[in-house]
């Protein structure tokens, strides 16, 4: 392991497949002395659709048959994401020896973090996608496993994102928000004052509730450009259901994931008789509220959310949360030069780095951890 204590410079990958369970994402970045990055090339590889199935039903809280079953998978997706980043390699027309590191964040199949747990004992996370094969298949070093150190220190191990949105993009000109709209929304604050910690929260579904909505009235994965939301209209006290959610008023540290926001959940909190449009008009809305009470009630002075993931496609979101916080501008992070669709891979070969150099990945102001720890496991070539 390299314990220089300044972060080596060169190329890295970072690998991620998110809540969406839409396909690998699979960033080349490219790190100078100063820190500063660029990323050079990006490949999404899409999951065959029964593995997609099985994953997305394991990360909704449905049970492995077998212990047989979940080691299987964990290979397999390790076999997935070593074939990313070798699809990467050959599409950049790079070679596997000039690359520093993977930093692999895996597939998340189950988190259960401190506040999620009804004796509160025992929390974890856990990622699948063994980086022992990844390493084999591409022999390249390979560091994993990043949030269950930060849960080991009391944190949620969610989001990491913030301390590479605080590295790259805080200015002392403005308060800044950085906002993803995966499956799940996180905000990260960035306040101009240098002395303000940098904090950061998941604050409930951005699209997974949507999309699970739209599979099932339209057929189809999620909803383009928000148009089905579009034709119809808010439900009023379908909302005032869905934000009655305890949840969503709990303090950070917080996180969550597709166990908890599925459609079992959205279920019983229907009359029975709302129109499908209808509903999905409200979830967007659902999404556009949480996200802005949130960030009303932690940096009200924001003047920029910088936006990325999926949801940055969807124009009625954006809208609906520009509406929904006065005074800033809500604008794609690539108006800032970071691919939005990669900004989450790019995390995790900058979560790489700092593991190679011994420095810290996570933001305790963030995860609610004791204190700075280096993360991630090294699997060497
Ligand atoms: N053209 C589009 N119109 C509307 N929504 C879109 C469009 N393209 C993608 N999306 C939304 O973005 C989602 C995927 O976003 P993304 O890939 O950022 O999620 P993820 O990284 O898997 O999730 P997370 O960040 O929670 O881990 C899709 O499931 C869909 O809801
Ligand atoms: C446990 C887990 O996989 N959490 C994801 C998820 O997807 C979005 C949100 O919930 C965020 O907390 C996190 O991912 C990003 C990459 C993060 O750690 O910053």
């Amino acid at each position: 392991m390299d314990t220089t204590p300044n972060p080596r410079p060169g190329l890295y990958i970072g690998l991620i497949s998110g809540t969406s369970v839409d396909g690998i994402d699979a960033a080349l970045v490219a790190f100078d002395e100063d820190g500063g990055c660029e990323l050079r090339a990006g490949h999404t590889r899409p999951w065959p659709g029964v593995l997609r199935e099985r994953l997305v039903e394991l990360g909704q809280g449905g049970a492995a048959r077998s212990l047989d079953e979940i080691a299987t998978l964990d290979v397999q997706v390790g076999e997935h994401f070593a074939e990313a980043a070798r699809m990467l390699l050959a599409e950049a027309g790079v070679a596997p020896g000039d690359i520093v590191a993977i930093g692999s964040h895996g597939q998340t199949v189950r988190h259960r973090p401190a506040g999620a747990l009804q004796d509160g004992c025992h929390p974890f996370t856990w990622q699948i996608g063994d980086a022992h094969v990844i390493a084999e298949r591409t022999g390249i070093p390979t560091v994993a496993d990043f949030r269950r150190r930060d849960v080991a220190a009391g944190g949620h191990g969610a989001p990491l994102l913030p301390a590479l949105h605080e590295a790259l993009l805080r200015t002392a000109d403005e308060d800044r928000a950085v906002l993803n709209l995966g499956g799940i929304a996180n905000l990260t604050l960035l306040p101009g004052d240098a002395e303000a910690p940098v904090r950061g929260f998941d604050t409930g579904p951005a699209n997974c509730l949507m999309d699970a909505w739209c599979v099932r009235h339209t057929g189809h994965a999620y909803d383009a450009e928000g148009a089905f939301a579009a034709s119809g209209h808010v439900d009023p006290d379908l909302l005032a259901r869905l934000l009655d959610e305890p949840w969503f008023a709990a303090p950070p540290p917080k996180s969550t994931g597709r166990e908890q926001f599925h459609l079992d959940w959205l279920t019983p909190r229907l009359r029975g008789n709302e129109r499908p449009e209808d509903v999905q008009a409200t979830l967007l809305e659902l999404t556009a509220c949480t996200v802005a009470d949130a960030l009303m009630a932690t940096l009200p002075g924001t003047r920029r959310v910088l936006a990325c993931g999926g949801g940055v496609r969807n124009p009625l979101l954006l809208a609906r949360l520009g509406a929904r916080i006065p005074g800033a501008v809500v604008a794609s992070t690539a108006v800032h030069g970071m691919d939005p669709d990669l900004i989450e891979a790019m995390g995790f070969a900058w979560l790489a780095r700092q593991a190679l150099a011994g420095l810290p990945g996570n933001l305790p102001s963030v995860s609610g951890a004791r204190g700075p720890r280096v993360l991630g496991v090294v699997h060497p070539a």
